[in-house]
């Protein structure tokens, strides 16, 4: 069977998006993998699926590269907004293994309520009770990360120029730590002026990539709570920045472009379960 793909991207973040409401689309996390790999299949950073809800306009199932399944992908929830908004009347609102979101058409891009941060260590979650503001370890010189889930969870690692990590090393070895039983998203992030910070993700299943929405938002909380910048902030990513808000006690609203490549269609044959 021959099925209908969208190339999509948020600031250099790629998916593959399926529209599966009507037609159904098994998927196993090997055939995720496939069609992920950028070598021998259509090549993305992120698969994903969008399913019927009885919750929401449209349920998002999101795979990384290695196949895994996740319960958040910010800047995948933009590109669906911008994908389902026409449909919607610009409002989208998405169930998500992390919790329902809600994405929204404006004039500076598509606004995402991305819900709200957690920072309980059983939340996040970690291995152990701790300090999730500025946990007690090490790895190397990446030291005292704040751990926050934004549906997903990350370690922020303030440092003062986060450039020069070698992220591409400490990464995989962060993301694997047994402090984390279910994986983390490693930040690396430096603040380069009143409300402005500078961002570099490892991404949990999928490694370097140019941009990482839930990455921006655990980064502009972690900074808010470490009292370095304002409720709303700009994040530098590799590729472009995202505006982050979130206002006292409420949820985050992340805003930023998305963007449609091309669409295209595959042999579901060739990619088996
Ligand atoms: N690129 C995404 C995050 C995708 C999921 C992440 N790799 C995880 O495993 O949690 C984003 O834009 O947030």
């Amino acid at each position: 069977m021959r099925i209908p793909f969208i190339k999509m991207h948020g600031l250099g973040n790629d998916f593959v998006v399926i529209d599966a409401r009507e037609t159904a689309l098994p998927v196993s996390p090997a055939r995720a993998a496939a069609l992920a790999d950028r070598h021998t299949g259509i090549g993305c950073d992120q698969f994903i699926v969008l399913e019927p809800s009885d919750q929401a306009d449209v349920k998002m199932r999101i795979f990384n590269p290695d196949g895994s399944e996740v319960g958040a992908c910010g800047n995948a929830s933009r590109a669906v907004g911008l994908l389902l908004g026409g449909e919607r009347a610009g409002r989208t609102r998405i169930e998500t293994g992390g919790g329902l979101i809600e994405a929204q058409a404006t004039d500076a891009g598509i606004a995402v309520d991305m819900g709200a941060p957690r920072f309980d260590w059983n939340a996040i979650p970690l291995a152990y009770a701790m300090d999730t503001l500025a946990m007690p370890l090490a790895w190397e010189d990446l030291e005292n990360p704040v751990a926050v889930n934004v549906g997903n969870p990350h370690a922020v690692f303030f440092v003062p120029d986060a450039a020069a990590v070698d992220l591409a090393r400490l990464g995989p070895i962060i993301e694997h730590d047994p402090v984390f039983p279910e994986r983390v998203n490693v930040n690396v992030a430096s603040l380069v002026g009143p409300d402005h910070l500078s961002l570099r993700v490892w991404e949990r299943g999928a490694g370097l990539t140019r941009a990482c929405g839930t990455g921006a938002c655990a980064t502009a909380v972690a900074a808010m709570r470490r009292k370095l910048v304002g409720r709303s902030v700009t994040v530098d990513l590799p590729g472009g920045a995202l505006r982050i808000d979130w206002p006292e006690g409420g949820h985050i609203v992340m805003t930023g472009p998305a963007t449609t490549s091309f669409e295209g269609a595959f042999d579901d044959a060739l990619y088996p379960l």
